[in-house]
């Protein structure tokens, strides 16, 4: 026999049989548990199965029994197409089987608040942090003390000073983007998820790193010294996370060897490389001169308070017992902080800007809830408009604008299932009385995308976008509620704390959620205070005006998890901006 069919034998026969005895090895480990099992035939992580799978999934489901089946929760993301279906069948937590490692899925509110409390039996999953250390170990990423060092330093950074810097290039960004919007001809915007995208990025560069862009598509011309602007090498390098990773880890590839969109990757790598290293510096140089101290953007904030806890250390070092300083040590190393500037980036950007987008599609399929925001913008700003420097007297008023994001993110979080690890040991999970012994090695999936909607604490229209809820006023009647003065009548209803984690829980809850809070709703009241948003209603064909909403409503539906989550086919979010009349 020769050696080819030796090779064609073990890959027809030998896949098949690895992959069963791989699966029963894992679904004896799995038995220890005592929960319900699911069985998965292929691994969801395996880069193969992730290519194959829209072609290979629609044939799996005509097979029969365990093969079908499976096809609910085989791929990445399956949380938020399934809402708590198999919660409602399986209970607050289950176990899949897969031939690569097995996955814990929880969705009982007080079982998720726990592991989020239990951080530190609970760690990350190492397999998500391998591309977000491109540029440096990060508090998204670090483990321990080496997290608790790291989130102390770099939470400081999200003040009250920051906030009104996020409010101000916000409202910049969103008057400019709102421009390009309504002077678009035909007044068509099909680009709705690209602009929130270049949004969200400029609100980071700018209160993120100090760098304020305009608002405008086209390329911005580099720094002295740089073959590409920092914004576009950020942009490349975000949009292309896992070439970026490819590169970086492979280390000093020859550009010559590689294809031409990872030579530009490859670019915008050491371009944003070098921007950051000389941005740290000239922070360093103004802070040791004591300049700038004005200054709130998040990376002058970190390097300023890890140099400070630097020379704290120094000097603490030279009082105290030796052996007890390195306790003490609190700064950041250099490779931290570029990782920390990365992970906001990453962490701030698709984040947000997915979060806008999906509420500017829901309110232009509800006009009803833009009648109910409307008297709330008219009642803060009047017949003026949204002001720059207006983040402290009209932030906290805004709390419609609080509730369409807190009801936009229940039912579009940007993670869904958020990834843990058991780690190498045994970890014990708490389901009311009852304990399970969870074994080492297992994936952990926290299904926020459950706890969100699960009918018991949202009501039986946990499903329906109803942003009314989120404050005590609401009534079932939206437009009664519009002619109701909104600040007698608005008390916001605190969220339901362990069911509504889409910012995470616990020592590691998101620290950019003011950050996003702020720029959000300054963004819904520069865009809604005087204008509405429609979906364009195809008339050449006969289309209603209800028909289009329900054909939006439909784009908005088919997302899927990328980075976060997206829409599938953001060129068929079809919107139309029009001023409300009477308003100036
Ligand atoms: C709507 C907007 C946002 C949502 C829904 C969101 C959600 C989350 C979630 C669920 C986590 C926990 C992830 C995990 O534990 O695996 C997280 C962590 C994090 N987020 Fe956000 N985020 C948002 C915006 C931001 C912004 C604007 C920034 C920074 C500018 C940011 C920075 C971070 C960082 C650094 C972490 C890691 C924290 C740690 O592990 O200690 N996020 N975020």
């Amino acid at each position: 026999m020769s050696l080819w069919v030796v090779i064609g034998v073990l890959a027809v026969f030998g896949y098949p049989i690895w992959t069963m005895v791989a699966l029963y090895r894992n679904y004896r480990l799995a038995q220890g548990a005592d929960l319900p099992i699911l069985i998965s035939p292929v691994n969801p992580f395996n880069p193969l199965w992730i290519l194959s799978r829209p072609y290979l999934n629609p044939l799996l489901s005509r097979l029969p029994g365990v093969l079908s089946q499976s096809t609910r929760y085989n791929y990445l993301g399956w949380a938020w197409r399934d809402k708590n279906y198999l919660h409602t069948l399986h209970g607050p937590a289950f176990i899949i089987v897969t031939p690569g490692e097995n996955q814990l899925i929880v969705g009982g509110a007080d079982a998720c608040d726990d592991l989020f409390k239990r951080y530190r039996e609970w760690p990350k999953n190492p397999a998500f942090n391998d591309p977000l250390n491109t540029f440096g170990p990060s508090v998204g990423t670090a483990e321990g003390d080496a997290w608790k060092r790291q989130r102390k330093i770099t939470t400081a950074a999200f003040n009250e000073r920051n906030s009104s810097l996020v409010w101000s290039e916000a409202v910049k960004q969103a008057r400019q983007m709102l421009h390009t919007w309504v002077s678009t001809r035909g007044n068509e915007v099909t680009s709705t998820t690209e602009d929130t995208s270049l949004f969200a990025l400029h609100v980071l560069t700018g209160a993120g790193f100090g760098i304020s862009y305009d608002f405008d598509s086209s390329l911005k011309v580099p720094s002295h010294g740089h073959t590409v602007s920092y914004r576009d090498a950020l942009r490349t390098v975000m949009d292309n996370i896992f070439i970026t990773y490819f590169i970086a880890s492979a280390g000093g590839l020859p550009s010559f060897i590689l294809p031409q969109k990872a030579r530009d990757v490859l670019t915008a790598v050491n371009e944003f490389r070098s921007y950051m290293s000389e941005m740290v510096t000239q922070e360093r140089n103004q802070h040791r001169k004591g300049e700038g101290a004005s200054t709130a953007n998040l990376m002058s904030s970190i390097i300023r308070a890890s140099d400070d806890a630097a020379r704290e250390f120094a000097a603490a070092k030279a009082t105290v017992d030796a052996s007890k300083a390195p306790s003490l040590r609190a700064s950041l190393t250099d490779s931290e902080i570029w990782g920390n500037l990365f992970i906001y980036n990453v962490a701030g950007h698709e984040t947000t800007a997915g979060a806008l987008a999906y509420a500017i599609g829901l309110l232009a399929c509800h006009p009803e809830w833009q009648d109910w925001l409307q008297p709330e913008l008219n009642q803060v700003f009047g017949n003026g408009s949204v002001n720059k420097d207006q983040y402290h007297d009209a932030f906290q008023q805004l709390k419609r604008c609080h509730a369409i994001m807190y009801e936009t993110l229940r039912l579009y979080a940007p993670l869904n299932g958020i990834p843990r690890h058991t780690g190498s040991s045994y970890q014990v999970l708490k389901l009311g009385a009852s304990s399970h012994t969870i074994p080492p090695n297992t994936a952990v999936f926290i299904n926020n995308a459950a706890v969100q909607v699960d009918r018991e604490i949202w009501s039986s229209d946990a499903l329906a976008w109803r942003p009314g809820r989120w404050l005590q006023t609401q009534t079932e009647n939206p437009k009664h509620t519009a002619q109701t003065k909104p600040e007698s009548a608005d008390t916001p209803i605190a969220p339901v704390d362990k069911a509504y984690i889409p910012w995470a829980a616990g020592p590691r809850v998101c620290p950019g959620k003011k950050f996003s809070q702020v720029e959000f709703v300054a963004a819904i009241a520069v865009l809604f205070h005087q204008y509405r948003v429609t979906p364009i209603v195809d008339t050449y064909n006969g289309e209603t005006e209800a028909f289009a909403r329900e054909r939006t409503m439909q784009v908005l539906a088919d997302s899927d998890m990328a980075l976060a989550m997206r829409m599938n086919h953001p060129e068929r979010l079809r919107l139309r901006w029009d001023k409300i009349s009477g308003s100036s």
